[in-house]
């Protein structure tokens, strides 16, 4: 191996004076890669085994100008980058940091050397450094593929319009490639070694913007995967009796059904075993105390046709995750992955594609410095400085930056689109009324109702709803209004998660008025209704929104007697079914009265003369609804609706001639 390492040392020498030495070298070096690979699992002590042998040049090897340098076993294809910061490469689903230990001198003089390259690597083709980039992400996003068969069509440089621009031209790209790479560095010669398979081509083809990019990164996250039978999930619910973590408005046996309703939601995952465990302690390491930590053990050990356990706490660190799942010999999932699942399913518009994507990144962002942690303690190889995880964490932690402001800045274009459509609405002066409340209470439902909307399809089912939309409908005095369907709400629910669906949310912040929709019929209503209000209170609404909030109690044909909820008398509650129409049209009220008092705006009848300019007036500032000939014959009565200071200024400007009726 010492001799091995000092032929490294003077590879390019050796490479030109003995080839026989080094073709000796590389043997030995690929024997040690093969017999790696075939042991090589994912824990981060084989990483670090692997970061350790895996540490010299040869064929097949990926070496950059970071002088930094990773070996692929040898495979048809091979894939050579140049460039910067292609420290970290994934082979047959194994992430390996490489190694620093290459000098620049070796580096360049591959870089250089059009003869180096080929007697190197004959069947290597270079890349840009903008492939690079995709190959980062291929890594850190791939799981099943291999580094090398991983995509290399995208770009995480959004500023790279000449890449794209290179995609949108299949048949001239290698020119065009060519040139890109002559420009940076005029030293290589890439004539006769660049080459492109078809399969690459097809991948070039298709063109890519931010959104597309972020669209496909969501795609790529983590994802549950169901095994082919589906998932036989045991739920356990920690219950907490005491202490200031014990959820005072529900019961244990509530969050339990909840976190079965949770699971069930996913496609072909069914609960076959519920434990509803105490716990004083559920942010300790193992959720529970230690004796009914190994109580639980042994249950879940006994139950047999198991093969997933959820465990219904907001979020588990990886390390939690691993320790259970350790322990139980199942799949562990926590409430953070089921509902990310379920909206990742339910989610339609490329909008609510990316904000969930968004929502998983501080998610990610947590597992890898985890992750980095678990490598640095299991670091000491020779050669490798800085510590075994650091360079992995650093790059992970740039592509998901790198990501996190993609999407966020094509959020900010779709809300730079939303925010015209707004203006649009406020020109007009429709007045906009949010529906929200806890997931399956009936938003759609009723905006089905007030609207006539066909196309609308409420589902019983957690968070059906994901795409934020407006439906026009009429109120009482026929004025239209805009309904707001939202995404439900759900207790324990990381508060980031709700966060990211910031942008749409938007749209119940500048509201004219909220509905609050609650299921009366579901035995935790009044804990549902209390996370609701602590949601919206956390979104730092308008006050006068909150105080003119309107509540209604929905689901009252599946109470036993309709008048078991009471509603008060100064209207802020009203009881109805949204399926059956009860109390509909009392609830279409007392929408039309608060909204009129939110948008200052008056409903009445004015007494004006028949001849004159009032009646143009009228039609120039404010609705008009209806107009009638008085008895006299003289005077018209015109019923309007209009904003209060141009009220003042109509009846100011036509003083003594007009009269409210
Ligand atoms: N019996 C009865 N069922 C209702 C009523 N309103 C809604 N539902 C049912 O409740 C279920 C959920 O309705 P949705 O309108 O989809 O509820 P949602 O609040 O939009 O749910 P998410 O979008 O998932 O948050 C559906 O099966 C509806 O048929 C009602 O007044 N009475
Ligand atoms: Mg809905």
């Amino acid at each position: 191996m010492k001799l091995y390492n000092f032929a490294l040392y003077h590879e390019t020498l050796l490479r030109s004076h003995c080839p026989s030495l080094m073709m000796m070298m590389t043997a030995w070096k690929r024997c040690c890669s093969k017999v790696l690979q075939s042991v090589i699992g994912s824990t981060g002590q084989q990483r670090t085994a692997a970061n350790m042998c895996m540490s010299s040049p040869g064929p097949g090897d990926i070496l950059n100008s970071d002088r930094r340098q990773v070996s692929i076993p040898e495979k048809r294809n091979h894939t050579t980058v140049i460039g910067r910061n292609a420290n970290v490469c994934r082979i047959h689903g194994v992430v390996f940091r490489l190694n620093y230990g290459t000098r620049k001198s070796q580096v360049d003089a591959m870089s250089r050397t059009k003869q180096n390259w080929r007697s190197i690597a004959p069947c290597q083709r270079l890349i840009s450094s903008q492939e690079i980039f995709q190959q980062r992400r291929g890594y850190l996003n791939c799981r099943q593929s291999s580094f090398l068969d991983s995509p290399l069509t995208r770009c995480f440089h959004s500023s790279s319009k000449r890449y794209r621009k290179d995609r949108k031209q299949p048949k001239e790209r290698a020119e065009v490639t060519e040139s890109t790479e002559e420009d940076r560095n005029p030293d290589i010669d890439l004539d006769s070694d660049v080459t492109y398979s078809e399969d690459e081509d097809e991948e070039y083809d298709s063109e890519l913007d931010e959104e597309d990019l972020a669209e496909e990164l969501y795609e790529e996250q983590v994802t549950l995967v169901t095994p082919k039978g589906g998932h036989k999930v045991v739920v356990v619910q920690p219950n907490v009796k005491w202490g200031a973590k014990k959820q005072h408005l529900t019961t244990g046996e509530l969050m339990l059904a909840e976190s079965v309703a949770l699971v069930e939601t996913l496609p072909h995952w069914k609960v076959v075993h519920t434990v509803l465990m105490s716990t004083k302690t559920p942010d300790k390491k193992t959720v529970f105390g230690k004796g009914n930590f190994q109580a639980l053990t042994e249950k879940i050990k006994a139950m047999k046709d198991v093969t997933a356990v959820f465990l219904s706490v907001e979020a588990l660190t990886g390390r939690q995750q691993k320790q259970m799942e350790e322990a139980w010999g199942v799949s562990v999932f926590d409430r953070y992955t089921v509902v990310l699942q379920i909206f990742k399913d339910h989610a339609r518009t490329k909008e609510a594609r990316m904000q969930i994507a968004l929502a998983e990144i501080p998610y990610l962002k947590m597992r890898i410095s985890e992750e980095v942690a678990n490598l640095d303690q299991q670091r000491g190889g020779v050669r490798t400085r800085g510590g075994g995880g650091e360079t992995f964490r650093e790059l992970r932690k740039r592509v998901l930056k790198q990501k996190e402001t993609a999407i966020k800045k094509a959020l900010v274009r779709l809300k730079k689109k939303r925010d015209l459509l707004r203006s649009g609405r406020t020109k007009k002066e429709i007045p906009v009324v949010s529906v929200v409340g806890y997931t399956n209470s009936g938003k759609t439902t009723l905006i089905k109702a007030l609207t006539g909307e066909e196309r609308i399809q409420p589902q019983d089912q957690l968070f059906a709803t994901l795409d934020v939309t407006a439906h026009a409908g009429q109120l009482p005095s026929k004025m239209t209004a805009l309904y707001v369907d939202t995404v439900g709400f759900l207790s324990q629910l990381p508060h980031h998660l709700i966060a990211s669906f910031n942008a749409t949310l938007e749209d119940v912040r500048l509201s004219d008025l909220i509905v609050h929709i609650r299921d009366v019929s579901h035995p935790d209503t009044v804990n549902q209704k209390h996370n609701v209000l602590q949601v919206l209170s956390n979104l730092k609404l308008p006050q006068h929104l909150l105080d003119n909030m309107i509540e209604a109690n929905n689901k009252i044909d599946l109470l036993d007697g309709e008048s078991s909820v009471p509603e008060e008398d100064d209207s802020t509650v009203i009881n109805i079914s949204a399926l059956k129409g009860t109390g509909l049209d009392r609830l279409r009220d007392v929408v039309e009265e608060r909204l009129f008092e939110a948008t200052d705006t008056v409903k009445t009848t004015l007494r004006i003369p028949m001849a004159g300019q009032q009646l143009s007036q009228l039609y120039k500032t404010a609705t008009v609804q209806g107009v009638q000939v008085t008895e006299d014959a003289e005077h018209l009565d015109v019923d309007v609706i209009v904003g209060k200071a141009a009220f003042a200024k109509f009846m100011h400007a036509f003083k003594g001639k007009v009269r409210q009726a």
